[in-house]
Formats: C-alpha cells, structure tokens, sequence
C-alpha cells in the first residue's frame, strides 16, 4: 500500500497532514506516538473505514496494488476486504465459533458447506485458535477467553484472505499470555499477509515489526528499520519518545 501526501480533517479539525508512507508485502510495520497523534486516524484511513465519520475529509491518495482506494467508482466494501481489521477491543458476534469465522464468507456470498468448512478451519489455524476450538465450533464465540476471543477475531478477518490487516492496538485489552499469542501470530503471518500495527508498546513494535512509523501532532516524523528507529532515530522528537521523555 501506499499513501500520499495523506491528510485528514474531522471538521475543521485536523488530524492528520501531508503523510506519505510506503507500506511493502510480507512486512508488519508498527505505528507508535503520543496519545492523539493520528494513528488511528491513519490506519482507519488504510481501508475506508473512516468513511462513515460525519464531516471527515480525507486528501491525499492511498494506493492498494496501485490502485486508488478513493476513487469514485471503487466500492469500500471491496476495499474492506483486501484490506481487513482487528479492533482494540475484541467484538465477537453473538454467534457460534464457526459462524463467527464464516461470517465475511457468507456476505460474498459462499454457500458451499464444504468450501465454507474448509476455509473456516484455515482461518482458524493461521489464528493459532484451531487445537483451542476444533472440538466446540458451534458453541458461541461469546464464551471463549478475552484471548481467545482477540484470536478468533483475527481468524474472522482472515476467513476473506486479505492482502493487509490492520490492527488497532489488538493486545491492549489482553494480559501478557494473551498478548504473546497474539504477538507470535503476528509474527508468523506477516508472512502470508501485510501487517499495519498501531501500537502503544515499544516493546511490542520491537518485537512484531519490521518497520516502524513514528508520528507526532498528525505528522509522520518518520519511518524506518524498526532496529534503527529504536537505536539510532533521525529526529529529536523520535528519539524522546522511544526513551520516554514525553508521551
Ligand atoms: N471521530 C472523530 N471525530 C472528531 N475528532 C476525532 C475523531 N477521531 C479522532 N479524532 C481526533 O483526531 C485526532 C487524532 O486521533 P486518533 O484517534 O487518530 O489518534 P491516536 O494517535 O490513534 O490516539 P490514541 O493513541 O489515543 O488512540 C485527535 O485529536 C482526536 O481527538
């Protein structure tokens, strides 16, 4: 993916300006800054789902295989499904295991009970939940652990094979079992899919990314080699947020 010259007002509100960032296959890159900084704002932007925002104004392009995202004939519900995501908070439907991974399936319109099983046990598997589950698929998501449930989440967003995922702070919600799961998963799937991680932690950006975007007051200060942004920074302000002196 690609954004350019990317801003973002809420209103008269600006959040984010003049962010130009490359985003390459098979490479998580972290996004990490002070609380209000656009992260969110820009990750959102990633896949349209600021869109129904009531007064956002979004300039700039943002590119998926080189195709603008924004462009007035592309459908954002196509572009959700390249481009998926996973919330800080997990949100299971109130469904089964099985539905719940299924769910994007069944809205492109998969009716095929094996196809569907098929892909369901892959997404599973790719979100180290299947040995967890394999045994209760139709009891509901609802009751799986605050882990678990983060987990199937990214299995639900996997079951549609994107080409990005884009996860807001997916572990802050999680105790530190939880989020190492999550933090291996993570690690593993860059692999197979584009990894954008909005993250808090420095440590977990060190740990999961292999690059590393630091914003500052809707800016991109910049971004690097996640080892070069956290050991030898360009920017002042970089380097006084990676060694605590603000945020
Ligand atoms: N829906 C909205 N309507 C109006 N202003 C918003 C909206 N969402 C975010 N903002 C504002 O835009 C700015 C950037 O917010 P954003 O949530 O993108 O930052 P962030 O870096 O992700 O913050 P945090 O780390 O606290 O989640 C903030 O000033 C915020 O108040």
């Amino acid at each position: 993916m690609r954004a350019t010259d990317l801003s973002v007002h809420y209103g008269s509100k600006k959040a984010i300006a003049g962010v130009t960032i490359d985003v390459h296959e098979h490479e998580s890159l972290a996004l990490i800054g002070p609380s209000g900084c656009g992260k969110s704002t820009f990750l959102r932007s990633l896949n349209r789902m600021n869109d129904t925002v009531e007064g956002i104004r979004v300039e700039g392009t943002v590119e998926l295989d080189g195709e603008p995202i924004y462009a007035a004939d592309v459908d954002p519900v196509l572009v959700r499904r390249r481009v998926g995501m996973v919330f800080q908070r997990s949100t299971p439907f109130p469904k089964s295991i099985f539905e719940n991974v299924a769910y994007g399936l069944r809205i492109a319109g998969q009716q095929n009970a094996r196809v569907l099983a098929e892909s369901v046990e892959r997404a599973l598997r790719r979100a180290a939940l299947w040995d967890e589950v394999k045994d209760r698929l139709s009891d509901s998501g609802m009751g799986l652990s605050g882990g678990q449930q983060q987990r199937l989440c990214i299995a639900r967003a996997l079951a549609v094979e994107p080409e990005v995922l884009l996860m807001d702070e997916p572990c802050s919600a999680l105790d530190p079992i939880a989020t190492a799961k999550v933090e291996d998963l993570v690690s593993d799937l860059r692999h197979s899919v584009t990894i954008v991680i909005v993250t808090h932690n420095m440590q977990q950006a060190a740990r999961v990314s292999q690059k590393t975007g630091f914003f500052y007051m809707g800016r991109l200060v910049e971004v690097g080699d996640t080892s070069t942004i956290f050991t030898r920074p360009r920017h002042r302000e970089t380097e006084d947020y990676i060694t605590g002196r603000f945020g």
